[in-house]
């Protein structure tokens, strides 16, 4: 079967217009801001490659100038993607585009016409799809397999524009874009389709990717205070107790706000919202990085620490009861001043299972409720 180009440009819209729809589908249920940009893209690209085939019937300004400067502003929607994609800027200068391929339409029609066409659209088309690989080479913890694919894709295709330009520069190269002559003009129909097929599919994997990773993240922690939920730290919580050591304790701090039930019963639910919230600030600047923060569930709290001491944990438990009552106390007056029982356990040796730890803190937590409230009791697990 011949491919001839009215065959590759056919196969160019169908595809085109295919990926358009799924963009746009994807978007109704994603709703990220880069898949209308790209959805654009494939359906300018689809306008673009029919107008192309009217150069046959000898319409050349609209099949050959408007068709392939379209080719470039539907990449141009594709960088817009990715800048929304990654949370970017667009820069000015590439409103300077269409006055740049305004200027060809001073040219007067024939062979090196033609020649100019091809080198400018390449350029244009292989620096825009450049700069969006570029944009897509993420930090490797922001990065996932769509990122990756994506940024490759890009590559490959801005650096065969890139080529393409270079190889129409060499004298004697044959180029007839009034009626698709010449080797590059056909190579390049077929890169075309294989291109807009593998950036479609790399698209729709990004964006999937990325929504993957928001419900997992979503499903792992907590709405109110940001912190991981239940779930969350026990999938975190099992990987580094198997790091326990002698030389790298660790310990589990349970943390729970006293008389709570009273602030929100007498100040609202708000008021609680208000304790929780600023307990997990608290612990955000007081614990040391990489502890595990969590919030079990109502307005009790669980810190995984590695490599730490006892005097750590009293540290970080006597600044964390201090600074909670001192805000608390301004913020409300109860009968029963809002203070914080803390209960910890310290390990240096993976202790059997989680839920045994859980049950060692809570004991010390109790004690210190038993024991007057707004204290650290301290349990060694050996
Ligand atoms: N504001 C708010 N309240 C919550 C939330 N989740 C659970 N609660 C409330 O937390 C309270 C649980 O309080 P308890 O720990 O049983 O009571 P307490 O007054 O702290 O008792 P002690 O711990 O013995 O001092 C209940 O009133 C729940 O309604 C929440 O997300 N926001």
């Amino acid at each position: 079967m011949a491919f001839d180009p009215p065959t590759l440009l056919t196969l160019t819209i169908a595809i085109a217009a295919a990926a358009a729809m799924y963009l746009l589908i994807e978007w109704r249920s994603a709703r990220d801001s880069a898949l209308p940009c790209w959805a654009a893209g494939f359906a300018t690209i689809t306008i673009g490659s029919s107008l192309s085939l009217l150069r046959a019937y000898g319409y050349f300004t609209v099949g050959i100038w408007l068709a392939n400067g379209l080719l470039i502003f539907a990449h141009w929607m594709f960088l817009l993607g990715v800048i929304r994609f990654v949370g970017g800027q667009a820069s000015r200068s590439w409103a300077l585009l269409p006055l740049v391929w305004s200027l060809l339409l001073l040219l007067p029609e024939g062979p090196e016409s033609s020649r100019l066409y091809l080198i400018v659209n390449s350029l244009l088309v292989g620096a825009v799809s450049l700069r969006a690989s570029a944009l897509l080479r993420l930090e490797p913890d922001l990065a996932t397999v769509g990122t990756r694919q994506l940024h490759y894709v890009l590559m490959v295709h801005g650096a065969f524009y890139m080529a393409k330009a270079a190889i129409t520069l060499l004298p004697g190269t044959l180029i007839d874009l009034s009626v698709f002559r010449g080797v590059i003009i056909r190579v390049s129909l077929v890169e075309g389709v294989m291109a807009i097929l593998l950036i479609a599919l790399s698209m729709t994997g990004t964006v999937r990717y990325r929504r993957e990773s928001l419900i997992k993240r979503l499903a792992e922690s907590d709405p109110l205070t940001s912190l991981y939920n239940r779930r969350g730290f026990e999938v975190r919580a099992r990987r580094s107790l198997t790091n326990a050591s002698a030389d790298n304790p660790g310990a589990l701090l349970l943390v729970d706000i006293d008389h709570f039930k009273l602030a929100n019963d007498l100040h609202g639910h708000a008021a609680g919202d208000f304790l929780l919230v600023t307990l997990s600030d608290l612990a955000r600047q007081i614990l040391p990085e990489g502890a595990l923060k969590t919030r079990l569930g109502g307005d009790e709290f669980a810190f995984l620490l590695n490599d730490t001491s006892a005097q750590q944990i009293q540290r970080v438990g006597d600044e964390l009861r201090e600074r909670f009552s001192e805000v608390a106390a301004k913020a409300f007056i109860t009968p029963h001043p809002v203070t914080l029982s803390l209960g910890a356990t310290l390990f240096s040796h993976p202790p059997k299972d989680l839920t045994a730890l859980l049950e060692q803190s809570d004991r010390a937590l109790y004690e210190a409720k038993r024991n007057g409230r707004d204290r650290l009791e301290v349990l060694a697990n050996d």
